[in-house]
């Protein structure tokens, strides 16, 4: 006859011993129990004579479906489908043979593997079983409730019997489809649980605060926040396994379909970080290519932020299967589709990995035709005469609204889309101006900065960020009425550094000077500069306008001596 495997930690036990384990297999007991008298007593005899933990696993027709020389962690179980919204459909039996009830670590196996229930044996000195243990899990969204699980009092083998655990799964697996379809008709976007790592830095507040507006951008509902300060990043999971279980209590309270790291993750990370919450995991450069995929309009950024995510993903596929399944699943249309898996355009991202280097060189090709067309377009500009202020900030400082304020555009369709998002414009959009004592000028609005912007979107966007350089004045607007606004306006003028165009004569605009108070304005002004204005309500253009007039003084007074020197001639 062949002996069932018997799992965990078997080593150094007799023959016979193992033998006896294996005969656990042919144990049943009847649907909906935790356990028969029999083979609590079976158990925990076993374990007195072999002096360690065994665990079996019940499924609800009382069969038994694995057996563990192990505690309630290290139990054999099937592996778990992920995005479960009912319990496993086994529960887990396990003897203490040094006494005690249930560990920290058996409630956490419970709600980790979303077990029917978990029950501890307790092992007399003489090998008889003693109190038996029972827990099962909660209903989902009692929150403020402190406990995922209810822990029953201690009962005797033969009270244990009549336990109706049957009825108690059937109630709880009632209560979670309930509380789910309830809250799925709410449910407007997908629901995100969002953690910033908070290593030290005087700024990690902001960061947070900046990841949750990225995510409100990509169309979720931030359901929970959390900074999380690590003076130590663990290498697998950040922030550590303790946490993990924390957080994915957290998203089944809160019926939370994914959690979002404000930093970035390496591939193997996101994938232990999604095996141990069963959760969608997302990096914060993902949120920002998904942004940029929900809003590239037009041909060439299109192609650029196709580019970056190929880029992006691509290392991300080793070791996986031939399809790009994290981000596969849902298609790549703009519109619909899931957080982290939006491909611009009509372009699907299901692709086989073979392929992504032919499309990446087909890319970059198609990019680097458009760069010589717009190079040809900048010439023709240039020789216009026409001075040319580019409007630089970071994202959401208001620089697509001052624009329109700034060509009475106002009216559509020429209005630049100006929207309370992140990353609303993307393409480069000139629009002709004027300032008194220059004359007409022109305007260009061009895609927001942000900090440690991703570096595939860095590199697909350089072309479209250089051109910022064609111009002869920047006018940097920064956001006053942010807290971050003096963090926000350094970064600008590092990635201008960056650009190799940190040297260009700048006017800052303190911009939304209507939402920000007057203490805030004078302190901001004396920091950086600049001229208060309020975009929306037009107000400060004025003053704004001759601040730009000035800056753009040694440009009009090289202009009138090429004059002039014509007139001699
Ligand atoms: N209170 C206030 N809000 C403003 C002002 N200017 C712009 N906003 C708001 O700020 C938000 C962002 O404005 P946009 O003009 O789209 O900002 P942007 O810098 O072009 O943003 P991206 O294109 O996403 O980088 C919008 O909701 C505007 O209505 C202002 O002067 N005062
Ligand atoms: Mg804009």
């Amino acid at each position: 006859m062949t002996i069932e495997k018997v799992h965990g930690n078997t080593s150094g036990l007799k023959t016979a011993q193992v033998k006896q384990l294996s005969n656990l297999y042919r144990r049943r007991i009847e649907p909906g129990v935790v356990t028969s008298p029999e083979l609590a007593r079976n158990l925990s005899e076993l374990s007195h004579d072999i002096r360690r933990e065994i665990s079996v696993l019940i499924d609800r027709r009382g069969r038994v479906l694995s057996v563990s020389v192990a505690d309630a962690k290290g139990t054999e179980l099937p592996t778990q489908r992920l995005g479960e919204t009912r319990l496993s459909g086994y529960h887990l039996l396990h003897t203490h043979p040094k006494g005690g009830g249930l560990s920290k670590s058996d409630l956490s196996t419970l709600f980790l593997n979303r077990l029917d229930a978990v029950a501890a044996i307790e092992v007399r000195s003489d090998g008889l079983p003693g109190n038996v243990h029972l827990a099962h899990l909660t209903p989902p969204g009692t929150t403020g409730e402190e406990e995922d699980w209810r822990v029953y009092p201690p009962q005797s083998p033969y009270e244990i019997e009549d336990f109706d655990l049957g009825a108690q799964v059937t109630a709880l697996e009632q209560e979670i489809a309930r509380a789910r379809t309830l809250r799925e008709s709410r449910k407007d976007g997908e629901r995100a649980i969002l953690v910033q790592i908070d290593t030290g830095e005087f700024d990690a507040e902001d960061r947070l605060q900046e990841l949750s507006e990225l995510a409100r951008t990509a169309g979720a509902e931030v359901v929970y926040k959390e900074l999380v300060f690590r003076r130590h990043l663990k290498p697998g999971t950040l922030v550590g396994k303790g946490k993990l279980e924390e957080l994915t209590s957290k998203a089944y309270h809160l019926d939370a379909d994914m959690i979002v790291f404000g930093q970035e993750l390496s591939p193997a990370q996101a994938r232990e970080i999604e095996e141990a919450t069963s959760l969608k995991v997302i990096d914060r450069t993902q949120l920002i290519l998904d942004i940029f995929a929900l809003h590239a309009q037009g041909v060439e950024s299109r192609l650029q932020v196709e580019l970056a995510q190929l880029r992006y993903m691509k290392p991300r596929l080793l070791g996986q299967g031939t399809k790009l399944s994290r981000i596969g699943a849902s298609g790549g249309s703009a519109a619909g589709g899931a957080i982290g898996t939006r491909g611009p355009g009509e372009t699907k991202l299901e692709m086989d990995r073979r392929l992504i280097n032919d499309r990446i060189a087909f890319l970059e090709k198609q990019l680097e035709g458009v760069a010589v067309r717009r190079e040809e377009r900048r010439k023709r500009r240039s020789r216009n005469d026409v001075p040319v202020i580019s409007i630089v900030g970071y994202t959401n400082a208001g620089k697509s609204t001052l624009l329109n304020a700034f060509t009475h555009a106002a009216e559509e369709p020429r209005k630049v889309l100006a929207e309370n998002k992140l990353f609303a414009t993307l393409r480069p959009t000139s629009r002709q101006g004027f300032i008194d004592g220059v004359g007409p000028v022109v305007f260009t609005d061009t895609v927001g900065f942000i900090r440690d912007l991703p570096t595939d979107l860095a590199r697909a966007f350089r072309s479209t960020l250089e051109e910022i350089g064609d111009a002869d004045v920047l006018l940097h607007v920064v956001d006053v009425a942010n807290p971050a606004a003096d963090a926000r306006h350094e970064s600008v003028q590092r990635i201008l550094r960056e650009l190799e165009i940190g040297e260009l004569p700048t006017v800052v605009a303190l911009n939304k000077a209507d939402a920000a108070s007057a203490d805030v304005l004078e302190r901001e002004r004396d920091r950086m500069g600049g001229v208060p204005v309020s975009a929306k309500k037009e107000q400060g253009l004025d003053e704004l306008k001759r601040a730009l007039r000035d800056a753009l003084m040694p440009y009009v007074a090289q202009v009138e001596q090429v004059q002039r020197a014509e007139l001699l001639n």
